[in-house]
C-alpha cells in the first residue's frame, strides 16, 4: 500500500467509513488521532530510553523477567532461523528483555525492536505491544495496521501477561522486520505467543503462591500436567487468592470484579477437603471438576510447598516495587512492613537516612502503592524558591515527595506552610538526610511545619549497615548485565568490606564502572575503581570547620556535603566549637 492510500484510508475511517480494517485496528487509529493527536505522516523514529530509565523499568520487573527468561528462551528456539524477534515489555510498554539475531541488531535497532525501546500507543501509535496494553488482549498489529508510516513494514503479535491478581503485568512480542503479506501469516505466531504468555502465568503463580495450594485445570485431560489451561491459588479456606488470566476467563467472565478473593465453592461442586483427591496419583480421567455452570474439566491440586508464616508479613506479599525494595535483611523488612500499612493513608512520612540510601526510590514505592491514577510532584528543597511552593497551588491531587527538606529556607518553610493551608489533597513524603527534631530545637526549622512533616517516621539504614548486602550487589549487577557478569570472590569481599560513605548511590557508580571495563563474564579486583577519599571527620584534629563553614557561606548542608557527613554531624561539632549557625 502506499503512504498516501495509508493516510486515506485513516482518514475514511476517522469520517466513519467502513474499509474492511479489523476493529481493534481502527479503534486504536480514533485513539491516536483523537487521543493522542497523531498524525500518520510523521515520521515517528524509534524511541529508546536512557540506560538508568532502562534500569528503573528492569528493576521493577526483575522477578517476572527472571520467571519468563526460560519460556521465552524456549520460545526463541523455536522460531530460530525464522527472523523473528522476542520482546519482553513491561506493562509501562518499554522493552525489557529482547531475543533477536545479533546479525540484524542495527536494523533492529532503528526499528525499535531493541532492549529500553518504547511502544506505549501514545508515543508509538497503533502497535502490537501498545495496543495490547490498552485493550489487554492478544493483537496482531500486521504491516499496514500500523499507524505511522514509519512502522509499516513490521509485523508484531504480542499477548498481555496477567499478574495473580489479574493486573497486567508485561506484554510479551513476536514481531518481523519483513514478512508475507496476508495477516493469516500470523496466525502461527498469535498461536505461540498465547501459549508462551499462558506459561509465563502459570510459572508466576507457582512461585509467587508457595504457601497456598494450586488448583490447575484443563479441557482436555492430556495436556492437565504438562500444560494446564488455567489455575488459581487457594487459602487454607478455599479462597481464590491469585490466578492466572485464563482462569478469570473460564470462571468469572461476567464478573466485573473477577474471582479474586471468593470462594472456589462458588464456582465449582468442590471444597479444600476435596484437593488432596485430586493431587498426581490417582489417574487423571478420574479427576473430574464440576463447574457450576454445568461444565466439566480436569483438575490437579499441588499441595502447599512451605508452611504458612503468620508472624511476620512475608516479603513476597508486601505491594508493587516495596517487595523489590530490599533482601534479607529483618529490621528493613519491618520497615517496608510499616511503609505498606502506611501507604494507602494520607499521613505525612519523614524519610530518614544518609545519602545515596534509597530515600527517594522508597518514597516513589510508597506512593506506587498508595491510591491509584496519583500525581507524584517531586521539590528539591536546597534552594528552592518561595515561588516553588506557591505554584504547587494548582498541581494535581497526589504525594508531594520534598527532597532534602532540612535545607528549607525559612521564607520557603513559610511559603510551604501557605500551600498546606490551602491543599489538604497533597500527602507529604519528606526525605532528610539530617535530624530534623535538631534543626527545630535551634530554631532552622519552625516546629508547625515539623509537625506537618513529621506524621511518621522511616529511617534507612546506611548501606554498611545493611545485612542483605549480598542481595543488593547481586541484584543491582544483574540490572546491569542481565546475569551475564558475576564478581570473584576476591572482589566481593573487597566490596563487602568497603564503608560506602555515598551508599546505594556510589555502589551502583562502581558496578557501573566495573562492568563497563570488565572483558570477560568475571568482574575481578582489577575491574573495580578504588573507594572514594575516606571521608573527612570533621572532629577531626585539623579540620578547620569554620573556615569551611565561611568557604560556604556558612551553609551547614553544603559544608556537610563537602565533608561528606550528615548535616547533624556539622551541627554538633558547630555546637562542640561555639559557632552558631546563621539561619
Ligand atoms: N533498594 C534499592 N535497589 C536498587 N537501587 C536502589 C535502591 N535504593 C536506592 N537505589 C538507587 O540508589 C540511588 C540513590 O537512591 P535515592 O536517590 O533514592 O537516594 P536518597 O536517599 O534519596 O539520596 P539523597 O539523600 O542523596 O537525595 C538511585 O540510583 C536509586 O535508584
Amino acid at each position: 500500500m502506499h503512504d498516501n492510500e495509508h493516510v486515506n484510508e485513516i482518514d475514511r475511517v476517522l469520517r466513519g467509513y467502513e474499509t474492511g480494517r479489523d476493529g481493534l485496528v481502527s479503534d486504536s487509529w480514533r485513539r491516536c488521532v483523537e487521543t493522542y493527536g497523531m498524525d500518520p505522516t510523521r515520521p515517528d523514529p524509534a524511541h529508546i530510553v536512557t540506560d538508568a530509565e532502562l534500569r528503573q523499568h528492569r528493576e521493577q520487573s526483575e522477578r517476572l523477567i527472571a520467571t519468563a527468561r526460560s519460556g521465552l528462551q524456549a520460545l526463541f528456539r523455536q522460531v530460530a532461523g525464522q527472523n523473528y524477534v522476542l520482546l519482553l515489555a513491561d506493562a509501562k510498554g518499554v522493552c525489557v528483555d529482547f531475543f533477536g539475531d545479533p546479525r540484524f541488531e542495527d536494523e533492529l535497532r532503528r526499528a525499535g525492536l531493541y532492549l529500553g525501546s518504547d511502544w506505549t500507543e501514545d508515543l508509538m501509535g497503533t502497535c502490537g505491544v501498545g495496543s495490547c496494553i490498552v485493550t489487554g488482549e492478544a493483537v496482531t498489529i500486521h504491516q499496514d495496521d500500523h499507524f505511522g508510516l514509519a512502522h509499516t513494514p513490521l509485523s508484531c503479535t504480542a499477548a498481555p501477561i496477567y499478574d495473580t491478581c489479574g493486573q497486567l503485568a508485561a506484554v510479551l512480542d513476536i514481531s518481523l522486520l519483513r514478512s508475507p503479506s496476508p495477516k493469516s501469516s500470523q496466525n502461527l505466531a498469535m498461536n505461540l505467543v498465547t501459549a508462551s504468555a499462558r506459561r509465563v502465568e502459570m510459572a508466576n503463580l507457582m512461585a509467587m503462591t508457595r504457601r497456598e495450594w494450586v488448583l490447575r485445570f484443563s479441557i482436555s485431560p492430556e495436556f492437565l500436567e504438562v500444560d494446564p489451561d488455567a489455575a488459581v491459588a487457594l487459602d487454607g479456606s478455599g479462597r481464590i487468592v491469585g490466578m492466572t488470566r485464563g482462569a478469570r476467563d473460564c470462571l468469572a467472565q461476567d464478573m466485573p470484579d473477577g474471582p479474586l478473593g471468593r470462594r472456589i465453592d462458588e464456582f465449582m461442586e468442590l471444597s479444600v477437603d476435596d484437593l488432596p483427591d485430586l493431587m498426581r496419583g490417582r489417574p487423571t480421567e478420574e479427576r473430574v471438576l464440576r463447574l457450576k455452570d454445568g461444565r466439566g474439566m480436569f483438575g490437579h491440586a499441588i499441595a502447599p510447598q512451605a508452611p504458612r508464616q503468620t508472624r511476620l508479613r512475608p516479603a513476597q506479599t508486601l505491594p508493587g516495587g516495596l517487595s523489590s525494595f530490599a533482601g534479607p535483611d529483618p529490621a528493613l523488612q519491618q520497615l517496608l512492613d510499616h511503609a505498606a500499612r502506611l501507604a494507602p493513608t494520607s499521613i505525612p512520612l519523614l524519610l530518614s537516612g544518609e545519602t545515596g540510601t534509597g530515600k527517594e526510590r522508597l518514597a516513589r514505592a510508597i506512593h506506587m502503592c498508595g491510591p491509584k491514577g496519583r500525581a507524584f510532584h517531586t521539590t528539591r528543597c536546597a534552594g528552592a524558591e518561595p515561588a516553588a511552593f506557591s505554584e504547587l497551588v494548582d498541581a494535581k491531587p497526589g504525594t508531594l515527595f520534598l527532597r532534602g527538606v532540612e535545607d528549607l529556607g525559612p521564607q520557603s518553610q513559610a511559603a510551604l506552610l501557605d500551600l498546606f493551608e490551602q491543599r489538604d489533597d497533597l500527602r507529604t513524603v519528606a526525605s532528610t538526610r539530617t535530624d530534623l527534631a535538631t534543626l527545630r530545637d535551634i530554631g532552622a526549622l519552625r516546629p508547625d511545619l515539623y509537625y506537618r512533616l513529621a506524621g511518621a517516621s522511616l529511617t534507612l539504614p546506611p548501606l554498611r549497615h545493611r545485612r542483605d548486602f549480598g542481595w543488593l550487589l547481586d541484584r543491582l549487577l544483574r540490572c546491569r548485565s542481565g546475569g551475564e557478569l558475576r564478581l570473584s570472590a576476591a572482589a566481593r569481599a573487597d566490596l563487602e568490606g568497603r564503608d560506602w560513605p555515598g551508599n546505594i548511590r556510589e555502589l551502583a557508580h562502581v558496578l557501573d564502572v566495573a562492568a563497563a571495563l570488565a572483558e570477560g563474564a568475571v568482574i575481578d579486583l582489577p575491574e573495580l575503581p578504588r573507594p572514594s577519599a575516606t571521608r573527612c571527620d570533621p572532629e577531626a584534629p585539623g579540620t578547620d570547620l569554620e573556615a569551611l563553614l565561611e568557604a560556604c557561606g556558612w551553609n551547614m548542608a553544603r559544608a556537610a556535603r563537602r565533608l561528606g557527613v550528615n548535616r547533624s554531624t556539622v551541627l554538633r561539632r558547630m555546637r562542640k566549637a561555639g559557632l552558631a549557625p546563621t539561619n
